[in-house]
């Protein structure tokens, strides 16, 4: 099997020798294709790596039949439309580190190019002007920065803050206490920070909460002649309260790398005197590329190879160890889910999924999606996979729980999937038997011993003396032969199951002589 792998946005050429060098894997390079012909070619490719020049539309997603992941070499995803990639099962995952210190540094850049006028006064040389009076900047040395969202890049920036001997105030909703003490920083509200700051730098993703977060309500709190830094993305700041606040002199300065409109070269912004500005160049640098290229390509292979990958976006990040002790289950757990689409009847309302034994110590997020999958993947067909199952389920109103239980019935391990509808509660479990793997090791209230895999024949009779014999009979009068055989009873000549497991693909027709049968009250091809 070979994967086709498009690269859409220009790339390091170092970065992606993971996949030039992957077995099974084709790349093809196309960094200039409009939006109608990256739609229209997208359906023959198994995965599509972009910068943030690509956008990738619900449109282009939709029409990426083949399509399993989204590579951004990079960390912003606003190109990418998360929901329909969700939607429609694309994993998108992301190279979270490896611009950061870039991207910091070109902050720094742009606060002193900002405080000394660096590039207005460039300019000026450039035209033959020696002005001396007009270009007169500020020192750094004990001034407050303000940093709005102290992730990797404003942890970054406010460490370098520091070198320049300026007082730094963050904030950020996951800053504590503790952690500004540690970072030698003071923290506070949006509001606080606003208030005393002499320079502001915004490092957060843009968000519906952090879209226009400086607006003019923000602006009118900030201290006259603050001065404001974007390298994070076009929109945090709303441009035409930016562009009032530096017309009326509130604000003295900005430094802008990001656009809510970009390219862009035209802005109304660019033609103010106080605001100096790069395109987007933040992650512009020859080891920044080269990392967010190497760390996207490796995710890349990764999960078209094993299906596994490290930063996913769309998906909650396990990390590496934890998915090396769960791998092992995803196939029993899958299968769990599969099983219980054949015997429930009616319209499925809620899943639990329970874990005991060894398997309480982990994250099993991973697992409880794959069951899902396994469960609506019968009705809902191919395309249901880990990203999408939990999605899928919520829209067709299905309540999924996860608990973590102690009752391990003398397993080591045990993974147990309760389905309910309207009508019935239907029971499976599981577990993963060392050296053996697999078993199913129950169903319903019976105990049974089954490897969890071919074709199967689930039977619901009365315990009563010839039954098997009878079953076999009519078995064998349509050529199926019986490659191992399991029967479970609540109480001696109660009720009581059978699951039975053959040689091939058995055709529900071929069944009927067996619920002809006086004793059988239940017969379900089940296929896993
Ligand atoms: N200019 C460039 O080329 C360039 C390069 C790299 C990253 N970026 C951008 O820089 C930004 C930061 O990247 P990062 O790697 O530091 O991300 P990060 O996820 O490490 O940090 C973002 C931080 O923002 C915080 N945050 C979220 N909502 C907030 C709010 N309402 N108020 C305050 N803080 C809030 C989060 O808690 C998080 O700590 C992103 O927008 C990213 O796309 C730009
Ligand atoms: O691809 C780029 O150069 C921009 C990357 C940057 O905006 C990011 O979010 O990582």
């Amino acid at each position: 099997m070979t994967y086709k792998v498009l690269i859409s946005d220009p790339l390091s050429e170092d970065g992606i020798q993971p996949l030039r060098a992957a077995e099974g894997i084709e790349v093809d390079v196309q960094t200039d294709l409009s939006a109608d012909e990256l739609a229209e070619k997208i359906g023959s490719y198994d995965a599509l790596l972009v910068r943030s020049q690509t956008k990738v539309t619900r449109d282009i997603i939709s029409q990426a039949k083949n399509l399993k992941i989204i590579g951004r070499a990079g960390v912003g995803v606003d190109n990418i439309d998360l929901s329909a990639a969700t939607e429609y099962g694309v994993i998108v995952v992301n190279a979270p580190d490896g611009n950061t210190n870039s991207a910091a540094e070109h902050t720094v850049a742009m606060l002193m190019s900002l405080a000394r006028n660096i590039p207005q006064a460039f300019l000026s040389l450039k035209n033959k002007k020696w002005d001396r009076k007009t270009h007169v900047g500020v020192e750094l040395k004990g001034k407050t920065l303000g940093v709005i969202g102290m992730g990797r890049i404003g942890v970054e920036v406010a460490m370098r803050a520091k070198g320049q001997r300026m007082k730094v105030i963050g904030y950020d909703p996951f800053l504590t206490k503790d952690r500004a003490e540690k970072l030698g920083i003071d923290y506070g509200t949006v509001e606080d920070v606003i208030k005393v700051a002499d320079f502001i730098t915004v490092h957060t993703p843009l968000l519906k909460e952090t879209k226009h977060m400086i607006n003019k309500a923000a602006f009118d709190k900030m201290k006259d002649g603050v001065q404001i830094i974007n390298c994070a993305r076009g929109g945090i700041i709303d441009e035409d309260a930016l562009y009032d606040a530096i017309k009326d002199g509130k604000v003295a300065g900005a430094a802008l790398d990001v656009f809510e409109e970009e390219p862009a070269t035209d802005h109304c912004l660019l033609d103010l005197p106080e605001v100096i500005a790069t395109p987007h160049l933040g992650a512009s640098t020859v080891e920044a590329q080269e990392n967010v290229a190497i760390d996207v390509s490796h995710d890349v292979v990764r999960y078209l190879t094993e299906g596994v990958a490290r930063n996913p976006v769309n998906l909650p990040s396990v990390p590496k160890e934890i998915l090396n002790k769960i791998e092992p289950y995803f196939n029993l757990s899958e299968k769990l889910g599969t099983f219980l689409t054949h015997v429930c009847e009616g319209v499925i309302e809620e899943i639990n999924v329970s874990y005991s034994g060894e398997l309480t110590e982990f994250e099993v997020g991973p697992l409880t999606r794959n069951t899902v999958k396994g469960l609506l993947k019968r009705h809902l067909g191919d395309h249901v996979n880990d990203v999408n199952a939990s999605y899928l389920a919520e829209k067709r109103g299905i309540e999924v729980n996860e608990h973590k239980s102690s009752q391990t019935k003398g397993f080591t391990n045990l993974l147990k999937v309760e389905v309910k509808t309207k009508s019935s509660t239907r029971t499976v479990a599981g577990t993963l038997l060392n050296g053996l793997g697999p078993r199913i090791v129950q169903v319903d209230n019976y105990s049974v011993d089954v490897i969890p895999d071919g074709h199967m024949i689930f039977v619901n009779h009365t315990d009563q003396p010839g039954v098997i014999g009878k079953v076999g009979s009519s078995l064998a009068e349509k050529n199926i032969n019986i490659a191992a055989m399991q029967v479970g009873r609540s109480d001696v000549g109660g009720e009581a199951i059978m699951i039975l497991t053959v040689d091939k693909h058995v055709e529900d027709e071929d069944l009927n002589l067996l619920r002809d049968l006086e004793e059988i009250h239940g017969v379900t091809v089940i296929e896993l």
